[in-house]
């Protein structure tokens, strides 16, 4: 990793995940890298970070498929943070893994501030970043999410002998394909939770290195664990570690399938100007000051 910064406050790494094989997407065009607003999604969640004044370091983690068009990305953009570009793993839990050792290696200290974030999630606001960084100043752990404004539903699906199912993570198609409903295939409701305590994960998720990586040694004794987002590793591995809620928005998607580029194209504009905005005040308080 080049020049980390040197600084008597904790560094704020963003690790920026885009090393997904997009199969729900696209796997012969990896999402990371088509354009939205005619611009690589990778770069525009890129930039979110390397505008951000807190950020001090960006850490990329890329596979074999991008990694060549992700350096080249960020040669063209002219990024002054991003420290290194990382090799990552099978899945995402895998590729987090590989960017906390990495960091090890370069012997971050235990206070630094990680902001673990989606590569496919562009629009990102600077409000949203910022406050994840403060957050982190009351809590060891902290997720941006949204209140859900649908009822979730936990369900599960039923085997033939009427005992829950395996594999709980089947989508349990529900049709034969000739419009009948098939009772055995179809998940059972289980558990209807309180909509009022229900919420949609985002990325950023945030820790204390010390936290998300002994989270992270914890859970890799489990061969059957596999998390879909960091901030299970810390729910299920550290369960005194309370994770705060930072408030998200709806325009930081994530772009997981191809309608997703369709709802990327109508918000790019809002959050250019978001962005710009947030510049020029940047610049304005600079100035303020001299
Ligand atoms: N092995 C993996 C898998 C995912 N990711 C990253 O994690 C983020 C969220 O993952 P997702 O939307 O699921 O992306 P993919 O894994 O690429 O998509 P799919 O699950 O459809 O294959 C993405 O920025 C993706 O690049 C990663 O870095 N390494
Ligand atoms: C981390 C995440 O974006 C929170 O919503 C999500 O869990 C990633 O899941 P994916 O299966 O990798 O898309």
């Amino acid at each position: 990793m080049v020049g980390m910064s040197q600084s008597h406050q904790a560094p704020v790494i963003a690790i920026i995940l885009a090393a997904g094989f997009g199969t729900r997407f696209d796997p012969a065009k990896p999402k990371q890298l088509v354009s939205v607003a005619d611009r690589p999604v990778i770069e525009w969640t890129i930039e979110a970070f390397e505008d951000c004044p807190e950020v001090t370091d960006i850490l990329v983690v890329v596979n074999a498929a991008v990694s060549d068009a992700v350096e080249k990305v960020i040669d063209d953009m002219g990024s002054r943070k991003v420290r290194g570009i990382v090799p990552g793993g099978e899945t995402r839990a895998d590729s987090t893994r590989a960017a906390l050792e990495f960091l090890r290696e370069y012997n971050i200290p235990d206070d630094a501030k990680v902001l673990i974030h989606d590569g496919v999630r562009p629009f990102v606001s600077p409000k949203t970043i910022l406050d994840c960084v403060a957050a982190l100043d009351s809590v060891n752990a902290a997720t941006v999410a949204v209140p859900s404004t649908d009822t979730i539903l936990i369900a599960a699906p039923v085997g033939a002998d009427g005992a829950e199912a395996d594999d709980a993570s089947s989508d349990g198609a529900s049709s034969d394909g000739a419009g009948r409903f098939d009772t055995s295939a179809a998940p059972i409701v289980r558990i209807v939770p309180d909509r009022a305590t229900t919420y949609r994960a985002q990325t950023p998720q945030c820790f204390r290195f010390s936290t998300i990586s002994e989270a992270y040694r914890r859970a890799a004794g489990d061969e059957n664990f596999h998390p879909t987002d960091d901030t299970r590793v810390v729910v299920d591995y550290l369960p005194d570690e309370p994770v705060a809620v930072v408030e998200g928005s709806d325009d930081n998607i994530k772009i997981t399938t191809r309608p997703d580029l369709e709802v990327a194209e109508l918000i790019a504009p809002r959050a250019r100007r978001v962005r710009n905005y947030a510049r020029r005040r940047a610049v304005q308080e600079m100035t303020s000051g001299m």
